[in-house]
């Protein structure tokens, strides 16, 4: 298993999608650090293509690259390298989403946002330089999923696809990953991995650079790796070739607890929640309910279904299974719109209203109190085991985490009233969910624990939020 190179008592990753650097220095000096992220994944730091669709720019120009150029909208290499500094500094570390499977597909235009040109035709990219040898020849497009060659050596969606077997590509590769990694990264998201050789990405990885103890990492540390890998049912490609040498994106997680907690599955069976679904071994799985990608599908839940959407991060947050990681969006109604911006197409910073919440488009999920307040229990709980497991043999359950967390859900159309013992020392408790300990005072539920552990839990139907959580931290343990 992977090490992620957070500290300590930190669990957990947000990606603030489509975030500018200087905004996301910002955030994790005066959100993420105090209410105890680990880290954020970032857009894609390079060059892309600027695409303009129906009067937009959407948000997947910044997946088709132009150069590892660090100019993109969210910044330049100065932009970048203020914000590892101070994400750095209060223990927030930085994941690089990095596109290196292909660069821009044919388009009317061949401008990149740091300026670099490209001649698509002929495969040359000044910018980097890459020319026609370094891509697979002959092109050809991705059409079946099922020919494991074609998903590798062709171009997925025309996006031109460059050969990483070529000894010159590695090296232009490897030079990007290490000047990430010397500007202060933790780690990467490898883009797509599931249309790279195996074999290819394992010798990209070994030459890697330790991370850079300039940014408070311990000597000779690797950089944290996981892959995206969208396994299908019955796809040749498995997650499990891209394992050995670093973590992959459990999509299943996402569609499974998506089915639990919209109702289609009852919450009983979450007893097994783990391998026994069928998933990844937990010591490789990065797991997340949806993604940039999958929250434009309506196959999982997302902000827009936010009772069950809360309920199933507090589970994803709640259980040992996995390194979670959560989406902070901005508003789309449709699926190719891009980041909030303004008349001349800057994407324009997240306001924070007066109730810690974000405006001017943004989402900001991480900051709902549902979810921030799981991010600590998370790390209050650390490596505890699940206890004393209830449910109903429906849809509602309940359980804890050693001695230092518990946490109960109604998912049924009846009201959850019962006395449970909770295995946490006797006290009173905030219920995390419904608010918080504001002075010694709880501002949502408050909840006592006997001194044989066990507490009265009701959950009305009708509530805002169908779950209740407690932990020993300070959020809660009055
Ligand atoms: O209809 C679309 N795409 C076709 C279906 C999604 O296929 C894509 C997949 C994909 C989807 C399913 C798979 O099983 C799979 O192996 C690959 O990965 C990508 C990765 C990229 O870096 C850039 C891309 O354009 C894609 C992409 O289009 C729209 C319009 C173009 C971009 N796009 C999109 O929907 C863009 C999607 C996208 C972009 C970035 C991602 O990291 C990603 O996972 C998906």
């Amino acid at each position: 298993s992977y090490e992620t190179n957070m500290l300590p008592n930190r669990t957990t990753i947000v990606h603030l999608f489509e975030w500018k650097w200087r905004d996301v220095a910002d955030e994790c000096e005066r959100f993420l650090a105090p209410k105890g992220f680990g880290g954020v994944q970032i857009s894609p730091p390079s060059e892309n293509l600027v695409i303009h669709k129906d009067g937009q720019r959407p948000w997947y120009e910044r997946y088709q690259v132009m150069s590892y150029k660090l100019i993109t909208r969210s910044g330049d290499q100065n932009d970048f390298l203020d914000m590892t500094r101070r994400c750095n500094n209060v223990g927030v570390r930085i994941y690089a989403d990095v596109v290196v499977n292909h660069m821009t597909g044919a388009y009317k235009d061949n401008k990149g946002t740091g300026g670099s040109t490209a001649d698509f035709n002929t495969y040359n990219y000044t910018g980097v330089p890459y020319i026609e040898k370094d891509f697979h020849n002959p092109h050809c497009k991705i059409s079946n999923y099922y020919d494991v060659n074609e998903v590798r050596n062709c171009e997925l969606l025309g996006l031109k696809d460059l050969n990483q077997t070529e000894e010159y590509v590695r090296k232009k590769i490897v030079r990007y990953f290490n000047k990430l990694i010397k500007l202060g990264v933790a780690g990467f998201r490898i883009d797509a991995a599931k249309h790279m050789w195996p074999s290819d990405l394992k010798e990209i990885y070994k030459q890697l650079n330790n991370l850079n103890p300039e940014h408070g990492f311990v000597p000779r540390t690797k950089p944290y790796i996981y892959q995206e890998v969208i396994y299908n049912n019955g796809e040749p490609i498995h997650p499990e070739e891209y394992t050995p040498f670093g973590d992959v994106t459990e999509f299943r997680v996402g569609s499974e607890l998506t089915n639990v907690f919209r109702g289609k599955n009852a919450m009983k069976w979450l007893i097994s929640w783990g391998e026994h679904w069928k998933i990844l071994p937990r010591e490789s799985a990065l797991t997340f309910i949806d993604n940039h990608d999958t929250q434009r599908s309506n196959d999982v839940l997302t902000y827009k279904e936010s009772k069950a959407y809360k309920a199933a991060i507090a589970f994803l947050l709640a259980h040992p299974y996995g390194k979670p990681r959560v989406m902070s969006s901005y508003f789309f109604d449709n699926s190719e719109q891009g980041p909030p911006s303004d008349g001349n197409e800057n994407i324009i910073t997240p306001c924070i209203n007066e109730d810690d919440m974000c405006g001017n488009g943004w989402v900001c999920e991480h900051r709902w109190r549902q979810i921030y307040n799981m991010i600590s229990f998370r790390n209050a709980v650390s490596d505890a085991n699940i206890e004393r497991w209830w449910d109903n043999g429906n849809k509602q359950i309940a359980f804890a985490r050693g001695r230092f967390g518990f946490i109960v859900f109604n998912g049924d159309n009846v009201e959850l009233n019962q006395n449970l013992q909770t295995g946490l020392p006797q006290g009173r408790y905030c219920d995390v969910i419904s608010g918080k300990n504001i002075g010694g005072k709880c501002s949502g539920t408050t909840v006592r624990v006997d001194m044989n552990g066990r507490a009265h839990f009701y959950i009305s139907q009708y509530a805002e939020d169908m779950h209740i959580a407690l932990h020993v931290g300070t959020e809660s343990k009055l």
